[in-house]
């Protein structure tokens, strides 16, 4: 029998405190479809990318990738498993440690899983070229550079292990209309090349439509989305 090719949060529950967040959500994101999700503010969108992310770990259900349950957060999980799902998020700033250059953010979960120097060095200029960061900008940090420079940085480092899933939590937008463009089109060509899945998240609803192959509303999240 082969595997499902999916990411694929069980029944998910969360709560903060009193409050529950997600109710026994269930979603699934195929190998090589992108799937939209939209919600209002507050209804559990990045909380539901935490835990597909494996950064969280939810209350109830579970995630599995292709198949494969995931027991507990990413460091608990062997490193070709967690390794497969990968997380982009709005603010850059806030995801990239401001001592490392470009170069060294997008190498950090090479490094973090002892590839070897010369092929992490490779592969660094293949994911800055693929996000267009000339030489200058890689060994700048990130005090030095744009919003939209840093974002393309951190996609770069997103792909680094090729991942098969590739979850994007309003990803584009802090950035200005060309740079949104641009991060949007490595994103397709990406998910196009890699038959990747790709979870998007915005409050723009154009932009979803543009994107999506089918587009899961989180607003009920009493009930169950696939
Ligand atoms: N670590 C936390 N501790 C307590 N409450 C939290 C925590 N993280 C999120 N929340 C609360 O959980 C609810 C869902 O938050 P979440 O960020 O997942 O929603 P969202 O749909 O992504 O919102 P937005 O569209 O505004 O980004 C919110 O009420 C938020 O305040």
């Amino acid at each position: 029998m082969t595997s499902p090719q999916h990411l694929l949060a069980d029944e998910v529950t969360v709560g903060y405190g009193h409050q529950v967040v997600l109710d026994g959500v269930t979603v699934r994101i195929g190998r090589g479809e992108t799937v939209g999700l939209r919600g209002p503010s507050g209804c559990g969108k990045s909380t539901l990318v935490r835990v597909l992310a494996l950064l969280q770990r939810p209350d109830q259900g579970r995630v599995s990738i292709d198949g494969t349950p995931v027991d507990g957060t990413r460091y608990a999980v062997p490193v070709a498993l967690r390794t497969r799902v990968a997380a982009l998020f709005q603010s850059p700033r806030a995801a990239a440690d401001p001592r490392l250059s470009l170069a060294d953010l997008i190498a950090e979960p090479l490094r973090a899983t002892r590839t070897p120097e010369p092929t992490v060095r490779e592969r660094v200029a293949e994911l800055a070229d693929l996000v267009s960061l000339t030489a200058d900008l890689r060994s700048r940090r990130p005090h030095a550079v744009s919003d939209g420079q840093l974002q393309r940085a951190c996609l770069a480092r997103a792909l680094a292990h090729r991942p098969d899933y590739l979850l994007c939590d309003e990803a584009t937008a802090m950035l200005d209309a060309s740079t949104q463009a641009h991060v949007a089109a490595v994103i397709r060509d990406y998910q196009r090349t890699q038959q990747a899945g790709v979870l998007v998240i915005s409050h723009d609803q154009s932009l979803l439509d543009r994107w999506s192959d089918r587009i899961v509303d989180l607003g009920n999240t009493a009930a169950t989305l696939t």
